[in-house]
């Protein structure tokens, strides 16, 4: 098959149409209306324009998009861990009017949970491990295994994240949890007799020898992706910072490490070029230095991220890109997302379409937004928004960072056992 080319593939088609008008504060209280209902039979075919690839890099929205994918540090803690207040700490504060903290919103949340089944929906990185420079030591603590092991001892409980599936599950390592990875495109969930598989599901087994039932969408673009994977380490390579990060069904390309712009009169080329000088060169060649030099940095840039990915997905009208934090993500433009990979693992453990049932989904970044905005509209459950800073979210309450998250999973487990008892 031609994975270049623009035929149409058939591919799972929007559980359901959600209505806009359930979207209204008020209806969090109850959650009466029933939860979109997963149909394995429902296909639909690729668009064969191509939709979120910004056409022209030097476009501001590109590098606007870029610059505002990390939220900035609303408040530094000192040695001391204690928080140092800043004036954006006023505007945080503000904003926690409309996201409350799901730690000081705990009762609340407890109160409707009460005779309630919660299943939890994870993001991974930003949410259960901090942000670091090197994607590949994205560990988290072993206070937060143990908590997310605790909390699936007692919720059925899925992790849903951007990186590859295989990869996610070696960060956290915990078996008795589900898995869906490359944005919910390959998702290992229960099996259940009673259901019927949708089309590129596959039963297998999982490493314990556990039935479970294997979900990947996005099956036919494994060469594409493993092609363009290439193509954009190659064509970054000599871009300082940049990394290229295979998730198996999108890739991953990171400019968190690479200079935003560089400063090309300043700095450390002027110190180079008075070297160049004071060794007795003539000025011209000296000149000459400072502006290959120059030249060279300049290149290494932000915009030259987003030019390099911008040329190699050109060729692919059947891939998209989304933006992350300080990543730019390239992925199959199948109608599917992480809200789709909630609604599957919803309907695979049995918990959809029941009033008795409250997901609760976790997640810090744009693509988390996907699954917030499935709970929202279809008035299902509860969305956090993992943010040190200020922005608009689907959610419905915040928890600054992955210490809160973990709090929060402890106070989940806590209450369980409480009222248990
Ligand atoms: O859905 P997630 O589990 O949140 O995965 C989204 C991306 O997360 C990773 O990148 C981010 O975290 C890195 C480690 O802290 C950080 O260096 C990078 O700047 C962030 O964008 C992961 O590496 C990506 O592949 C995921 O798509």
């Amino acid at each position: 098959m031609d994975l270049k080319s623009n035929h149409t593939a058939p591919v799972l088609a929007d559980p359901a149409p959600i209505s806009k008008s359930r979207l209204v504060a008020s209806s969090l209280f109850p959650y009466s209306s029933p939860a979109p209902v997963f149909s394995p039979n429902l296909l639909l075919t690729v668009p064969r324009k191509k939709t979120g690839i910004l056409d022209d890099v030097r476009a501001s929205s590109w590098l606007d998009a870029m610059k505002s994918s990390s939220p900035r540090q609303t408040s530094t803690r000192d040695y001391n861990h204690e928080i140092v207040s800043t004036d954006t700490d006023v505007a945080y504060r503000t904003w926690m009017v409309k996201y409350p903290s799901a730690l000081s919103s705990f009762e609340q949340i407890t109160n409707f949970a009460k005779g309630k089944r919660i299943a939890l929906f994870l993001d991974y990185d930003g949410t259960l491990s901090p942000i670091v420079d090197n994607p590949d030591f994205a560990f988290m603590s072993i206070d937060m295994r143990a908590a997310v092991a605790k909390v699936a001892k007692y919720f059925p409980t899925a992790i849903i994240s951007g990186r590859s599936r295989d990869k996610v599950y070696g960060f956290v390592g915990l078996t008795d949890l589900y898995y869906a990875g490359s944005h919910g495109m390959d998702i290992m969930g229960p099996v259940r007799e009673s259901s019927d598989d949708p089309p590129n599901c596959i039963r297998s087994t999982d490493k314990q020898g556990k039935g479970v039932k294997l979900f990947q969408p996005a099956s036919e673009f494994l060469p594409m992706i493993d092609e363009v994977f290439n193509s954009l380490v190659n064509s970054t390579k000599e871009i300082k910072g940049a990394k290229v990060e295979n998730n198996k069904f999108c890739v991953s390309v990171h400019y968190r490490n690479v200079d935003e712009k560089v400063d090309t009169f300043l700095g450390i080329r002027n110190i180079y070029l008075l070297e160049v000088m004071l060794s007795g060169m003539s000025i011209f060649l000296a000149y000459f230095i400072n502006f290959c030099a120059h030249s060279y940095i300049c290149f290494q840039n932000w915009k030259t991220v987003a030019q390099c990915v911008h040329d190699v997905i050109r060729n692919y009208p059947r891939l998209r890109l989304s933006h992350g934090r300080k990543v730019l993500e390239v992925r199959p433009v199948i109608n599917w997302d992480k809200g789709k990979a909630l609604t599957f693992l919803l309907e695979s453990l049995g918990l959809s379409n029941h009033d008795d049932v409250l997901p609760i989904y976790v997640g810090d970044d744009r693509t988390d937004e996907d699954a917030f905005k499935v709970l929202r509209e279809g008035n299902l459950g509860y969305g956090i928004l993992v943010s040190s800073a200020p922005k608009e979210s689907n959610a419905f309450f915040s928890l600054r960072d992955p210490q809160e998250v973990m709090e929060f999973l402890k106070s989940l487990v806590n209450w369980k056992k409480t009222s248990v008892l």
